[in-house]
């Protein structure tokens, strides 16, 4: 074994280790404790949608209608997380869905939205087939994750949808294989605060053995939990029946960038290669996926990228590409299959826009790149 396999093997060996230890458990709690009248609307428009799909039967224009909107549905949960919106009671899914649709504002909009690109990729493939979520941040982001593969099942778009998960909550709020269980036994128990204060309390103290912490709920009533519950029952199937399935790969929580995926872990490649769309979720994927090394500049040129923007050493392999150098250039060599970003902005890490688009954008919000209010659907073939 070469030193760099080595140590590659026992960083893997370490965090197999601790892979059940989480110690943001409680902060992952009461944001989703807190986030209960949010899921009832989402599964109520969500319960809404396959009612339409079904009554339309299997033709496109509504397919692809219902997806769009499911789409916005996980885009706009990853403004939750634990690093920058920590009450996701806060967070009203559908009024950013809207205000996104009425363009670029103070209030956030979609800067880059290649939904039709995406929607033209899925068509030029047979329908079944496999669709993989690369999942960002437990909680509320990832219930619209699930709300998005439950339509990829549900609409006949996949046969399959792979979750990709993370082993260590490497980025505060990122899901772990429990967070599924978790979201899932709070679903489906009462309505909130009795109900899903209940099942995730019980999960938290089989996990840490520490007396119960006070936590705060949002009130929902029981008659808005109903879709809530039929939801969670309909995804236990998926699960059983090997219509979604989990994995957590360990190089997702390695530094390397997506760019040496394909020598670091051929495996993982190969894998994700079988699927006929990639969705990456949230700003860290987007990062990762845009991070070259000036190390092994001899690997991959990272030609237009300048790097060493930051001092902290994670940050210093990040790229702050031109705005408007091609979204391709900055995927570098990483291109397993057809992949769409679903992301708020939340860092200076971005390419793919027109040019001029990054000043006009400067006059609305001078923040516009980090502060989670916009969002990009950006695709590469
Ligand atoms: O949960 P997400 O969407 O991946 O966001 C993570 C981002 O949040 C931050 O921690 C703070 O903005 C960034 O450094 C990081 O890229």
């Amino acid at each position: 074994m070469r030193p760099e396999q080595l140590s590659y093997h026992i960083k893997y060996s370490y965090i197999l280790s601790v892979r059940s230890y989480d110690p943001f458990e409680l902060q992952k709690l009461q944001a989703l404790l807190k986030s209960g009248s949010a899921v009832a609307e989402l599964a109520a428009a969500g319960e809404k949608l396959l009612a339409d799909q079904a009554a339309a039967g299997v033709g496109a224009a509504a397919t692809k209608a219902h997806l769009q909107e499911v789409f916005q549905y996980a885009l706009w949960g990853n403004k939750t997380d634990l690093s920058m919106l920590v009450d996701a009671s806060k967070l009203d899914v559908n009024a950013s869905v809207k205000s996104a649709a009425q363009g670029a504002g103070a209030a956030g909009a979609l800067i880059l939205d290649q939904f039709e690109d995406v929607w033209a990729g899925l068509e030029s493939k047979a329908a079944g087939g496999r669709v993989d979520v690369i999942l960002d941040n437990a909680g509320l982001e990832l219930y619209t994750d699930l709300l998005l593969a439950d339509f990829l099942i549900e609409s006949g778009l996949a046969d399959q949808v792979h979750l990709h998960g993370k082993l260590l909550p490497w980025f505060v709020s990122d899901t772990m294989e429990k967070d599924l269980e978790i979201v899932l036994a709070a679903l489906e128990g009462a309505a909130p605060p009795e109900g899903m204060q209940a099942r995730r309390l019980d999960l938290f103290l089989a996990s840490s053995r520490r007396p119960a912490p006070p936590l705060s709920a949002a009130q929902v009533q029981q008659q808005q939990w109903g879709p809530v519950q039929r939801l969670a029952q309909r995804w236990r199937g998926h699960l059983a029946a090997g219509r979604w399935v989990y994995k957590d790969h360990a190089f997702w929580t390695t530094p390397f960038p997506f760019w040496w995926m394909q020598q670091v872990s051929p495996d993982l490649y190969a894998d994700l290669a079988a699927s006929k769309l990639l969705i990456f979720k949230g700003d860290l994927n987007y990062r990762q996926a845009h991070m070259p090394t000036p190390a092994n500049a001899s690997l991959h040129d990272a030609g237009a990228c300048v790097t060493g923007v930051s001092p902290s050493l994670k940050l210093a392999f990040d790229c702050r590409w031109p705005l408007d150098a091609p979204f391709t250039d900055a995927l570098g060599p990483f291109r397993p299959a057809p992949l769409v970003t679903l992301r708020t902005l939340k860092a200076d890490v971005m390419a793919g826009l027109a040019p001029g688009q990054g000043a006009a954008l400067d006059k609305v919000d001078s923040q516009w790149q980090v502060n989670g209010k916009f969002g990009v659907v950006q695709y590469a073939p």
